[in-house]
């Protein structure tokens, strides 16, 4: 057997996940894993290079990458790809004249890595507390058809899109529940 192999059991033996926190910036990743940590969201500032965060969820413990997602250091993401379990993409809500390069930022950075064939991918759809809830069901349809998930990712069970607040907590429990009930 392998060293990483090695590696990946004990990992699974202690149910650890190695999750990575992508996304544009602004589009809430810091606040998300704060809020995940009980920790006050209103103090966030841009990431300029990573956090780790360890939460323990359920029978699970999730070290939570959270990586900053300004243009000028998305290079660096690929330092972060080996053994990653799961990417948590986070798209803000509102900023719908940004999701082209949403798209092609997911596409290039996620989707086409060979290092993450095979990765779980929730997509979380952020700050739905600024949008009234007569609009929300649109924003996820939208998000989903410029993302193009369904013809882009061949298994259905490898990603899910969640409508979600960093700043309320809403559906962020549900997202977890569907992370920690993937198979791994
Ligand atoms: N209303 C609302 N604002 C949010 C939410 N999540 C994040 N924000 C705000 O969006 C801005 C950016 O949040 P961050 O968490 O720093 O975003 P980020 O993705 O970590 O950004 P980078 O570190 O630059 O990649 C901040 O002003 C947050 O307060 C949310 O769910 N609702
Ligand atoms: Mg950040």
């Amino acid at each position: 057997m392998g060293l990483l192999s090695i590696i990946r059991k004990h990992k699974l033996k202690d149910n650890e996940l190695r999750v990575l926190v992508l996304g544009l910036d602004n589009a809430g990743k810091s606040t998300i894993t704060k809020k995940l940590k009980n920790e006050d969201v209103n103090s966030v500032a841009p990431t300029l290079g990573f956090q780790i965060n360890t939460i323990q969820f359920k029978e699970f413990n999730l070290n939570l990458w959270d990586i900053g997602g300004q243009a000028s250091i998305r290079s660096f993401w690929g330092n972060y790809y080996d053994q990653t379990d799961v990417i948590i993409w986070v798209v803000d809500a509102l900023s719908t004249e940004r999701l082209g390069e949403v798209y092609e930022e997911l596409r290039d950075k996620v989707l086409l890595q060979d290092r993450l064939k095979g990765v779980y991918l929730a997509i979380l759809i952020n700050k739905i507390d600024l949008i009234s809830s007569e609009y929300q069901d649109s924003v996820k349809e939208k998000v989903e058809q410029v993302l193009e998930l369904d013809s882009q990712i061949k298994d259905q069970s490898k990603f899910a899109s969640f409508l979600v607040s960093g700043k309320s907590g809403h559906n962020l429990e549900e997202a977890l529940n569907w992370i920690i009930s993937r198979e791994y």
